[in-house]
């Protein structure tokens, strides 16, 4: 029998990284997205290409793909979730609450119906991105479906890691960086998926990830744009940017090894390997797709601000997390709706405004200070 698995966004990591794994472990991936051009692509072509951005440019052929539109197949979307092991998203923390309503009626219907267990993982770059999707889904459910979910249901937490550029539109064909880490939370006995590693407590793994990828990712992409750079890797051939990013990142190593009990030589070679992820020129990665949405990156639980409130709490150097926070705030890319956002704030306001607003950092902490401090130097450069 066929196994079937519903992935709501069809995009970078969608078709690159969760969407690709399923299809390699013996799934039918009915994709389901906004952009009908991709939907009626899935469908015409039924395949796809993942390209391996290295030397060798290997390809992995990803077949056993349909796509619906959520927008105008809404039944169709209900009825494919009845057949569902997994229920996947990759389509940006923002948009979960958009989707949670008919996600809610799929599992309504499916729970009247069957015992068979469905297995729901937000694969977003957000801490407890699950938690967060299954309170949307919540919202949506009346209570005596609430009450039949256990044991039939089950939502876990999730850290996804590949860097995946924005694509050509024409193509289905994704191009991926080889490496990839995907780490579910789970103490279930859940059928395997290929490159899925489970883990009993996320923490250390999410946060490991968001605050050295994440965080590295966002000091370059800030740094890059306010030197009028437009791609990741060409950022980095300037030393004084490597070296501001090793810094920021020894900061969010320290709280991590000091939190999470971390092997310090190690952590630093995790660090260093993913400089050197960065720097993959076969990815032309642009800044501004890594610095996108700035007010959510700027977030109180995100890459930038926790990492630096927490490593306040720890009594750790925080100055190079207050100068990533500082670019971030001169983000103003125009095509960027988050970012036009902040301009506008920061206009009217000022960066305390906003520190305090987006960030949920006081005026008269040390943290907001500091930040102010190098917004101000940066500005006059
Ligand atoms: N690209 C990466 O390198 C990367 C790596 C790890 C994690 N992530 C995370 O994965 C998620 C997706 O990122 P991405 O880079 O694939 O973005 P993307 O923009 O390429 O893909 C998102 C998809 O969601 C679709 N979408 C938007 N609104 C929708 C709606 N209301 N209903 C259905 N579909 C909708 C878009 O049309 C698009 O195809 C984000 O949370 C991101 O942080 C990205
Ligand atoms: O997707 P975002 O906007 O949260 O962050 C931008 C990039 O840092 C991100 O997409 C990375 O490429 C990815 O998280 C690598 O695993």
């Amino acid at each position: 029998m066929v196994k079937h698995t519903v992935h709501f966004g069809a995009g970078n990591i969608g078709r690159g990284f969760i969407g690709a794994l399923f299809s390699q472990s013996g799934y039918h991936v009915t994709f389901v997205d906004i952009a009908d051009q991709i939907i009626s692509k899935l469908n015409e072509d039924k395949s796809y290409e993942v390209k391996l951005a290295s030397e060798e440019q290997e390809t992995i052929k990803i077949e056993n793909v349909s796509g619906l539109n959520n927008m105008n197949q809404e039944n169709e979307v209900i009825e494919a979730i009845q057949d569902a092991t997994y229920l996947t998203t990759a389509i940006g923390p923002n948009i979960l609450p958009r989707i949670a309503p008919l996600i809610a009626r799929g599992i309504s219907e499916r729970i009247a119906k069957t015992n068979e267990k469905l297995y729901v993982i937000a694969c977003e770059n957000q801490i407890g991105a699950t938690d967060i999707l299954k309170k949307y889904i919540f919202d949506n459910l009346d209570d005596e479906t609430k009450g039949k979910l256990e044991g039939k249901v089950y939502f876990f937490n999730s850290a996804v890691d590949r860097i995946v550029p924005i694509q050509d539109q024409d193509s289905l064909d994704v191009l991926v960086e080889p490496y990839y880490e995907w780490v579910v939370e789970t103490e279930e006995e859940i059928p395997p998926i290929k490159g899925m590693k489970i883990v009993e407590d996320l923490a250390p793994f999410i946060e490991r990830k968001l605050f050295t990828v994440n965080t590295g990712h966002a000091v370059i992409a800030y740094l890059g744009y306010f030197e009028g750079k437009s791609k990741i890797h060409e950022t980095l051939e300037d030393e004084a940017v490597t070296s501001q990013v090793r810094e920021t990142l020894k900061e969010t190593g320290a709280y991590l090894v000091k939190e999470y009990g971390l092997n310090q030589e190690e952590h630093l070679s995790y660090i260093n390997k993913n400089i050197e992820r960065f720097r993959n020129p076969h990815l032309n990665d642009m800044v501004t797709r890594v610095g996108r949405a700035p007010k959510r990156k700027l977030g109180p639980e995100d890459r930038l601000i926790r990492p630096a409130t927490q490593a306040q709490k720890a009594g750790l150097s925080f100055t190079n997390l207050a100068k990533a926070i500082a670019a971030a705030l001169l983000f103003d890319n125009p095509e960027d709706a988050e970012a036009v956002e902040i301009q506008e704030m920061l206009q009217e306001h000022g960066p305390a405004y906003v520190l305090k607003n987006v960030s949920g950092l006081n005026e008269d902490s040390e943290i907001t200070q500091e930040v102010i401090k190098q917004y101000e130097i940066l500005k006059k450069k």
